[in-house]
Parts: structure tokens; sequence; C-alpha cells
């Protein structure tokens, strides 16, 4: 659906070649998935997603999207382009003097429709997004998500193939981010919207997204399905950010002192199913005592993180049996300590 060709984006400082805001990055977007592009701050997620509508023109490098070589476009073709991908931003750009209502009939007008169309479109929009009763509100009488479910409103209002969303929840609350990932999940599926997210969270990510790209200092560094790229990390800087997500740093007074085999242990799909830490406690004679753990279900599969201590009272050996036995029944186990 959408393919983007060893694209680059310089910033070019005067006479000066500047920097390089995206370098060579080459990323395939299957029709109706939920693509996410996450990075830190400055990591070029921003300028590599306006490529994909020509807000930004790449330096060097093909963007097609549904078969039109987008990059090559310009003036009116550009402009029909552009109705069918729609674009929703983190502060979400909307008319301040203009109705709810009429911000999301601008899109329209825009677009050449008819003022009977409008007039039958709007409240269908509306609903779609659950703002009904704010038809006649302005922007500035809404919470962030209402308002960013007029963006979402508006962004589809041409019933566009693609929805770019530039940090569509880095404003809002978690409770609120929530809601508006829900919408956007049910515009992908009941209208086929595929839909290119970008994110510094990978909770974001994880919540809706079919697939991510990982970006960092204007590269992709790792791409792939977004459960295996929390489960099996590949590149330093994705690892970084999977830990942030799970979180389980133990406070010091516990790394103190610690006596046996501290392990952290990783449990994919069916093996987070399996009572593996309860079969070692009988056939090793082991104790397994859990200082901290997660599972996140991504999609509809589990993912385990557990830190375990393993300890014997007299036999040390039965502890590197335990150990190997858990290695061969999960996905990855790291010794922490001992
Ligand atoms: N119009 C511009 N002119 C010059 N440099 C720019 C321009 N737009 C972006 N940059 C630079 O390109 C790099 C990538 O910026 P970009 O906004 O794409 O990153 P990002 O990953 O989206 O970060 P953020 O989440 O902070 O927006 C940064 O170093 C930024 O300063």
């Amino acid at each position: 659906m959408i393919q983007l060709d060893h694209i680059s984006v310089d910033f070019p400082q005067g006479k000066q070649p500047g920097a390089r805001a995206v370098d060579n990055v080459s990323l395939h977007i299957k029709r109706g998935e939920i693509y996410g592009i996450v990075g830190a701050s400055g990591a070029g997620k921003s300028t590599l997603l306006r490529t994909i509508n020509l807000l930004q023109r790449p330096s060097t490098g093909d963007v097609i999207v549904n078969g039109v070589r987008v990059s090559e476009l310009s003036g009116s073709g550009l402009r029909r382009q552009r109705q069918k991908i729609g674009m929703i931003f983190q502060h979400f750009n909307l008319m301040f003097t203009r109705t709810v209502a009429a911000n999301v009939a601008f899109s329209l007008r825009a677009a050449g429709k008819s003022s009977a169309d409008i007039a039958s479109r709007v409240p269908e929009i509306l609903a779609l997004v659950g703002l009904t009763d704010k038809a006649t509100a302005f922007p500035a009488q809404l919470s962030g998500g209402q308002k960013q479910r007029v963006g979402i409103a508006r962004a589809i209002a041409n019933q566009p193939e693609v929805l770019l969303c530039d940090e569509p929840t880095s404003a809002l609350d978690l409770e609120t981010s929530a809601s508006i990932l829900t919408l956007l999940k049910e515009i992908n599926l009941r209208l086929g919207i595929t839909i290119v997210l970008i994110s510094h969270e990978m909770t974001v990510i994880k919540t809706i997204c079919d697939r991510v790209a990982v970006m960092t200092g204007g590269k992709v560094v790792e791409e792939g399905a977004v459960f295996d790229i929390f489960a099996t990390p590949q590149h330093e800087f994705t690892r970084q950010l999977v830990s942030h997500t799970f979180n389980l740093e133990l406070p010091p007074r516990l790394m103190q002192d610690l006596r046996g085999t501290l392990l952290k242990i990783l449990f994919v799909g069916a093996s987070a199913e399996q009572p593996v830490l309860s079969d070692v406690a009988t056939r090793f004679g082991v104790s397994v005592n859990i200082l901290h753990g997660k599972i996140e279900y991504i999609g509809h599969r589990a993912l385990g993180l557990l830190v375990a201590l393993l300890t014997h009272p007299s036999q040390p050996e039965q502890v590197a049996l335990a150990v190997a036995y858990i290695q061969e029944n999960t996905a990855r186990v790291e010794v922490l300590h001992g």
C-alpha cells in the first residue's frame, strides 16, 4: 500500500549541507494494517511521516502510495492525492474560530463536495467519532480528547485510504489516550483505512500497531511484528525502549546480600502458560522467590517477564540444573546475579 524506497531528507543550512533528518529509509506498509514508527525525539519520525503526503519532499528516494508515485506529483495532482491521505496531529491543528461541524465541513468543501453531501455527511462522521452532541461547540469548549476526535473526523471526512497520525495521543492523559487509540483501531477495522502512526512511546505502539519500525538518528534500525519486537528486540536501542516499558528495575535494597541465582526470564506465547517455575521447584527441590514480574498481552498473545531468585538449602548444583531446565522451556533467560 505504501512503499518508501531509500528515502533521505536533508535540511541544508544556507550553503552548508546541514543535518540529514532521514537517512536511507525503505519501508513497505501493507493495506489495512496499523503501522507504528517509534523513536526518541529528533529521530526523524515526523519528517519521515510527512514524506508520505509530501508535506515534506524527500531529498532522494521514492514514495509510492497505492501505486501512485507521490514523490513525482505537484499542483492539482498532489492536491487530489492528499485527499486520499488524512492526517492528525499532536496539537490537533483545528480552526478555532469555527464550530466542530464547520471544521469537518471545511475538509469536505475543500474536496469539492456539494452542500447537500456536506449536510448529510457531517452528522454521520460526528456520530462515528462520538461527537454528535458537540456539533455546534467551538474547539476551545472541548477537552483534549474531544479536540482530537474533531481532528480525526476532519481527517477521515473524505474517506481516505490512509490516515497519518503524528503523535496523536502525546498531549492527552492516559485514559483519554486509550480512548483515542480505541477509536483509531475501530476506524481501521470498520473503514479499512491503513494507519501509519508515530510515537515515542512503546506502550502506544503495543496497544494498536500490527508492525513497527524503530528509528534512531534518521535510520530505521529494526522492523517487524510488534510482538516479535517486544519479545526479541535485536538492536540495543530497541532493547532499551522495551525494557523501559517493562520497567523491571529492582530496588537496590533487594540487590544487596542476594544469595542464590537471580534470573530474568522471558515467557512467550505457550511458554507463558506453562507452570515452568513450579516444575523446577518439584523436580530440583529449589526455592523460587519471585521478586518482580509482568505479563503483557500484545494482540491475543502473552509475553511475560519475571525476575526470580533460585536457591537450594544444601545442594547448589541443583540450582544450575534448574536454570538449564528453565532455559530449555522458556524463550530467554538472563542470569542477573549468581
Ligand atoms: N524544517 C526543518 N528544518 C531544519 N531541520 C529540521 C526541520 N524539521 C526537522 N528538522 C530536524 O530533523 C531532525 C528530525 O526531526 P523530526 O521532527 O523528524 O524528529 P522526530 O523523531 O519526529 O522528533 P519529535 O518527536 O521531537 O518531533 C531533528 O534534528 C530536527 O531538528
